[in-house]
């Protein structure tokens, strides 16, 4: 369970400061002694605020004859031979983020007839309002912090005249990364022939389903298979009210007109903690933030700032999504479904040829595991049964220096160990006698090995440290595979590189078996 804890932390700017609720369910500690959560979904009593203007629906003009024209390239182009069983298309996807895309582009090598339905523009959060975006912003904010450093600079005898931005030029960077990014993915699709529909998507029963502006021009049509895959919209709490200037989500941070001198931050989750990165400027008004015991609701504080960013998670969107239809009701908002993505309805039956992924699920709001459903879920369609190991599924949060995680933290890897009876054992390894990090003069992070020592299983790993996104592959890769320590201790890693400090860490881990291949495959969550 988290703990329920509100403070105020100042940032590293003389000016910047965020107010951030904090959980003490921690597996890292950071720098400032703070101890970092666990980061996954938070189960809110919070009613959603799902804002349908969200949804710009794009003009449907010339749409059927460019449908047309579409399936006649499709077919050159190999989007799937003419559906079987007399549907439109084997497979239609609702939703182009980066689960829906995904899923398409698997659909099509499988040999599947594809349609995918967008209602506002392909890319999604996470290419128009998410991960691209966030991070073409930190790569900025990483490189004035570093500039800024006098003591950084100095320690490389390098000497900076002093560092400054120009606003509209850092967010010329973050907007033509998105449109950059939301160009691929569309010729990607549109290189494979898939079928991109213009419109809201409705189920409108079994295997059925209509698209467009929700008027008498709506084009019904039929599939073998259907994915929703329609995603995610800021959490707003009740009681507070998002103007877009001053009282902004994460959608307003990302193409702020200005950039205010005091902000706080409420919620300290991947988005809270990523944006306190941004060193701000001056202007705005004073918004007020009440701090309240999150347990007995009793006022501790008021803070007084320029802007507050409401960075308390994410809603399920399935809005106009047609549910009632098919006898599905949402669970706080989210689409249930089984291990295999397939979706539960409200008597707990599986509906059949309905399959529910990416954010819109819930079980990890994550780019890269929306698009692993996607794929897991077409293979399934395509007749290979697959269950995703979402314990393999690698997380990152892009702060500096970044975290990241894959597997169990240590409570939930002690927890398992308690019911299932085996011993659980923990390695750790710091970043300060890795060469490359100190030639970065970057010797601050650590590595956390969680793993079983009576036969090597590797149960989860935690870093935190210069490159920590990029360093974790090496271990949900192990646990993907099923590697064990005693086999992946002997890799070799190239000198110097930052990679060996995973490699100190398995080779730090004591293993009461030598012998390789001693894991069971894992079982997937
Ligand atoms: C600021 C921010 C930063 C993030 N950074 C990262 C990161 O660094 N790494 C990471 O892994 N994740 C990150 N995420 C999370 C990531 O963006 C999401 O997990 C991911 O976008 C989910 O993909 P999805 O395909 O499920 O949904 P979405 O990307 O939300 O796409 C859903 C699509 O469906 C469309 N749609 C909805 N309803 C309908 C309908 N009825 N008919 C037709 N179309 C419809 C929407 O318009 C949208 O285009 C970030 C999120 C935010 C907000
Ligand atoms: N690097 C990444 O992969 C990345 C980056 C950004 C976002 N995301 C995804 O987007 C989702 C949304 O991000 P997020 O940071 O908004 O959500 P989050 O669930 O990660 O964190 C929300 C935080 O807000 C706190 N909170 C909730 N209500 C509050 C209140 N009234 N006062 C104070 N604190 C409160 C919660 O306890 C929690 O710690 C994440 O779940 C994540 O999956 C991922």
């Amino acid at each position: 369970m988290q703990s329920a804890i509100s403070l105020s932390l100042h940032s590293p700017s003389p000016v910047a400061r965020s107010a951030i609720r904090y959980s003490s369910d921690a597996c890292l500690p950071t720098p400032r002694s703070l101890r970092f959560c666990g980061l996954r979904r938070e189960a809110f009593d919070l009613k959603a605020s799902v804002d349908a203007s969200s949804l710009r629906i794009a003009r449907l003009n010339l749409h059927s004859k460019r449908s047309n024209l579409s399936k006649v390239f499709a077919a050159l182009k190999g989007n799937g031979a003419p559906s079987s069983g007399g549907f439109d298309y084997d497979l239609v996807i609702i939703g182009a983020g980066v689960g829906g895309h995904g899923a398409a582009l698997h659909a099509v090598e499988k040999g599947l007839k594809t349609a995918i339905i967008e209602g506002d523009v392909v890319g999604g959060t996470c290419v128009n309002r998410g991960c691209v975006p966030s991070k073409a912003l930190l790569a900025v904010s990483g490189r004035m912090r570093e500039l800024q450093n006098e003591h950084h600079m100095k320690s490389f005898g390098l000497q900076v005249a002093a560092a400054g931005y120009d606003r509209q030029g850092v967010a010329d960077h973050a907007n033509n990364l998105a449109s950059k990014i939301r160009n691929n993915l569309t010729n990607s699709l549109k290189a494979l022939g898939v079928d991109i529909l213009t419109g809201v998507g409705t189920i409108l029963g079994p295997q059925k389903l209509k698209y467009g502006k929700g008027d008498s021009g709506d084009q019904v049509i039929t599939a073998k298979d259907i994915i929703i895959a329609t995603g995610s919209v800021p959490l707003v709490p009740k009681g507070i009210e998002v103007d877009g200037k001053s009282v902004i989500t994460s959608d307003h941070a990302l193409k702020l007109e200005f950039v205010p001198e005091w902000i706080a931050i409420v919620g300290s989750g991947y988005i809270g903690l990523e944006f306190s990165d941004i060193t701000p400027a001056k202007d705005g008004k004073p918004v007020q933030i009440e701090l309240i015991d999150a347990k007995t609701k009793e006022p501790k504080d008021t803070l007084e700032v320029d802007a507050a960013l409401i960075a308390t998670g994410r809603a399920p969107f399935t809005q106009g999504l047609g549910l009632e239809n098919i006898n599905v009701q949402t669970q706080r908002g989210f689409v249930p479904v089984d291990e295999r993505m397939r979706v539960i309805d409200a008597n707990g039956k599986l509906v059949p040829h309905l399959y529910c992924i990416g954010d819109a699920n819930g079980k990890m709001m994550l780019a890269h595991a929306a698009s692993a459903q996607g794929i897991s879920v077409v293979e399934q369609v395509s007749g290979n049964d697959h269950v995703l190991n979402h314990l393999s599924i690698p997380a990152a949060c892009f702060t500096h220096p970044e975290i990241s995680m894959v597997g169990l933290t240590e409570p939930q890897a002690r927890e398992k160990a308690e019911k299932e009876g085996f011993e659980v054992s923990i390695a750790k390894t710091s970043f300060k006698a890795n060469t490359k990090a100190l030639a970065e003069n970057e010797g601050e992070g650590l590595a956390k090995l969680i793993y079983r020592p009576d036969n090597g299983e590797i149960l989860g790993v935690h870093i935190f440290g210069l490159h920590a996104a990029d360093l974790i592959h090496e271990a949900s890769n192990a646990i993907a595979m099923g590697t064990s320590i005693q086999d992946i201790k002997f890799a070799v890693h190239a000198h110097p590189t930052l990679s060996e400090v995973l490699d100190e860490l398995f080779k730090s881990a004591k293993v009461k078996v030598s012998t390789s291949n001693t894991v069971a495959k894992p079982v997937p969550a």
